[in-house]
């Protein structure tokens, strides 16, 4: 999939085209109506998820799975103990069940998991709403597999990006989420003789435009259901509590996106409630645990509950097979009768606005 050109161009090589608005128009700094045209870099944006695996078979999981779980900042145990737990047990059996689990979300016509299509089509619809900054080129990457992060930011810097913007898809900001797709950007500037000037986006748990993007979506869903939630759950993916405990704001953040979500809806407490999901492995992870509440909300006599994923950008195994499908299962098993899972923002008008204006924000200067 070649980069997105807001313009339309061919690639355009590594010169600056001549460009005669005006940077900063009407502002200080802004150059005299008068002034001759200007040549001025291109800006790259890159948005990046998380990745997928190629395939669902044994090998492309396998791949995946090694390159997700090797990563020290998504797992922090010492390597003595971690490498033969991972080489000798996990990469045995994990392939096969993930791969079964990949393989029910899969998405055939275009032989990719869900998280690609959407995130393709993110940045594609960026492009297209970023079409009156000619010198913006939108491209898209993965932190595992492919795309790679490295290979587009050479990409947009052979286009003639001096100046690239890389927009970790994370509203709240995790060592094991934000912090590795910069760590990989930067590693690939490592190797660059003539870098370009790179800004990272942060966090963006409590901006207006995101809350009230998720508070529309989550109204127009319940609107659609021919049942009413006696309660919504904010399921965010959960990292290990000791990654909290040594100062990982991302806890912090998710309550603080669920906060102003209630506040926005004029929602009391108890009707949305914040869990975590997604744990693997031993340890303790951040609670309550989305399974273990949705299974406690049924037996206490819950009928009809509603889950949306706020953390998540697009729609992937964790909320179309997890929330979907397991966590579906586990409340009708326990007695509810009415379950639904809240579609994310993915590249809804209300999930374009919020990508648009977080990218805007942070071209401040640059545009
Ligand atoms: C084992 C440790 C893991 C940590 C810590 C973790 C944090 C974390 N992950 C996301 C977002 C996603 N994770 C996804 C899949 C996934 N996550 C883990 C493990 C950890 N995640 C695994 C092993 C997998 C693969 C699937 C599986 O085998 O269970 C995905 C979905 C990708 C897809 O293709 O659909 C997302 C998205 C966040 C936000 C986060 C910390 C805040
Ligand atoms: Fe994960
Ligand atoms: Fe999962």
């Amino acid at each position: 999939m070649d980069t997105i050109s807001t313009t339309g161009t061919a690639d355009i090589g590594t010169t600056s085209p001549l460009d005669d608005r005006r940077p900063f128009a009407g502002r200080p700094g802004a150059l005299p109506a008068d002034h001759p045209p200007v040549a001025f870099g291109r800006i790259g944006v890159l948005l990046v998820n998380l990745g997928t695996p190629e395939g669902t078979d044994y090998w492309s999981m396998r791949r995946y799975l090694k390159e997700f779980l090797s990563d020290r900042r998504v797992i922090e145990v010492p390597r003595a103990i971690w490498w033969p737990l991972l080489n000798l047990v996990i990469l045995s059996r994990r392939p096969q069940a993930s791969g079964k689990a990949y393989a029910a979300i899969w998405n055939h016509e275009l032989d990719e998991a869900p998280l690609r299509t959407i995130t393709r089509s993110q940045a594609e619809k960026l492009a297209a709403s970023l079409a009156a900054e000619p010198r913006i080129e939108v491209d898209w990457a993965m932190r595992y597999g492919m795309p790679a992060i490295g290979d587009r930011l050479k990409r947009l810097q052979q286009k003639g990006c001096e100046r690239i913007l890389v927009v970790p898809l994370y509203p709240q900001y995790a060592a094991a989420t934000t912090a590795t797709v910069n760590d990989v950007a930067f590693d690939a500037l490592k190797a660059m003789r003539w870098q370009p000037a790179v800004r990272t986006l942060p966090q963006y748990c409590d901006d207006p435009v995101y809350i009230d993007a998720l508070a529309n979506s989550l109204e127009a869903h319940l609107a659609g259901l021919d049942f009413e939630p006696e309660m919504v759950l904010a399921s965010f993916h959960g990292v290990p509590l000791e990654y909290l405990q040594k100062g990982d704001p991302y806890h912090c953040q998710c309550h603080k996106t669920a906060r102003l979500l209630r506040d926005r809806l004029g929602w009391p407490q108890e009707r949305l409630k914040v869990t975590f999901q997604s744990r693997f492995g031993r340890a303790e992870w951040l609670k309550p645990y989305t399974d273990e509440t949705v299974k406690a909300l049924a037996r206490s006599g819950v009928k009809r509950l509603a889950v949306m994923t706020p953390g998540f950008v697009a729609d992937c195994l964790e909320t179309i097979e997890e929330i979907g499908v397991e966590n579906a299962g586990y409340f009708m098993a326990e007695g509810g009768e009415h379950f639904s899972a809240v579609p994310c923002l993915n590249d809804s008008a209300e999930g374009m606005r919020v990508i648009e204006h977080v990218v805007r924000r942070e071209l401040m200067g640059w545009v």
